[in-house]
C-alpha cells in the first residue's frame, strides 16, 4: 500500500491507497501529531506499507523527523514534494518559486490538472490561500490571510474576556445574524471577514481570469465557504491530486 501524507501547519491529513495505485482510497484520517500518526498507521496497517509520498509545509528538520520515525518503524522511504518552477503544463507565479508553499503549488498543480481552464483556488486551513491560474496554465500568484482558527485564537489570546468553548463555538456558526453572546459574536464576525475574502477572491478571478473561472474549495474548513460559492468544485483530496502528479511512483 502507499501512504500519501500532507503535512500543513495544524494537522497532518493522511491516505492509504493500493500499492498498483489508481483513485480508491482504502483509508485516511486527520491527525495531530507525527506520534498520533505512527500509532493510526501501526494499528491499521502493520506490515503493508510499501512507500510514502508527502507534502509538507513544515520546517526541514520537522519533515526529517517524520520521514526517518516511517523509515524506522515501517521501513519505507518517503518521496518528499519539492518546488518547481513548472510541472504539467503549470508555470509557477512566484518571483522566487521556491517561496510559495508547497501545498499551493501542489492545489494549482492538481487543479488546473482536473480543469484545464482557468481557476481559482481557495484553501481554508490554518491560514486561507488564494491563487489564480489562467486558462494556459500561468499561476498569476495569490493572498494568503489567517484561517478561521488563527482568527479566533488571536481574539482569545489578546483579550480578557474573550472565553468559550468548541461546542459553543459550532453552535454559533449556524446563523449570521447580530451575535447575542460572546461566541456568537465573535464566531460570526469571523465568519463574516471570511465571506468578505472569499467574494473579493471571485471579482478578482472574474478580472484576472475572465468569467469562465473554475473555484475550487480545499482544507480542513473548505465547507464553510461552500455556502457562500454554491458553483465551487468542493475537493478536500486537492493537495493529493497534485501530490501524485509531482511524486509519481513508476508505473503511475
Ligand atoms: N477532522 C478534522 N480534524 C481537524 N480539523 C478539522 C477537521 N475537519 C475540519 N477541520 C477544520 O480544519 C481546520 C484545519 O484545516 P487544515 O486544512 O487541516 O489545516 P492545515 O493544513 O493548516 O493543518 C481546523 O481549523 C478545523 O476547523
Ligand atoms: C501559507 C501557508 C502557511 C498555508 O499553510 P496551511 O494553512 O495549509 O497550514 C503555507 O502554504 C506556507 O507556509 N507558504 C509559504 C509562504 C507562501 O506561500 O508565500
Ligand atoms: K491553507
Amino acid at each position: 500500500m502507499i501512504l500519501e501524507l500532507d503535512c500543513g501547519n495544524s494537522f497532518i491529513k493522511w491516505r492509504v491507497l493500493p500499492r498498483q495505485g489508481g483513485a480508491q482510497v482504502v483509508a485516511g484520517g486527520v491527525v495531530g501529531s507525527d506520534e498520533e500518526l505512527l500509532v493510526a498507521l501501526a494499528s491499521r496497517f502493520p506490515g503493508e506499507l510499501f512507500m510514502c509520498r508527502l507534502v509538507s509545509v513544515r520546517s526541514e528538520d520537522e519533515t526529517r523527523l517524520l520521514v526517518d520515525a516511517l523509515k524506522n518503524r515501517f521501513g519505507i522511504d518517503c518521496r518528499v514534494a519539492a518546488s518547481a518552477q513548472s510541472l504539467a503544463g503549470v508555470s509557477n507565479g512566484y518571483d522566487e518559486y521556491r517561496r510559495l508553499g508547497l501545498d499551493r503549488w501542489l492545489a494549482v498543480v492538481g487543479a488546473y490538472s482536473l480543469e484545464r481552464r482557468a481557476c481559482l483556488i481557495l484553501d481554508l486551513g490554518t491560514a486561507i490561500t488564494s491563487d489564480f491560474i489562467d486558462s494556459a496554465g500561468s499561476h498569476l500568484g495569490g493572498f494568503i490571510c489567517p484561517g478561521m482558527p488563527l482568527m479566533r485564537n488571536q481574539l482569545r489570546t489578546h483579550t480578557r474576556r474573550i472565553r468559550y468553548d468548541d461546542a459553543v463555538a459550532e453552535q454559533a456558526q449556524h446563523s449570521l445574524v447580530p451575535g447575542r453572546s460572546t461566541a456568537e459574536a465573535v464566531e460570526r464576525g469571523c465568519l463574516l471577514m471570511l465571506r468578505g475574502f472569499v467574494d473579493t477572491q471571485l471579482e478578482l478571478a472574474r478580472q484576472q481570469c475572465g468569467d469562465d473561472v473554475t473555484v475550487f474549495l480545499t482544507g480542513g474548513d473548505a465547507v464553510l465557504a461552500a455556502q457562500w460559492v454554491p458553483a465551487a468544485r468542493v475537493v478536500p483530496d486537492l493537495v493529493f491530486i497534485g501530490l501524485a502528479i509531482a511524486c509519481p511512483l513508476a508505473g503511475e
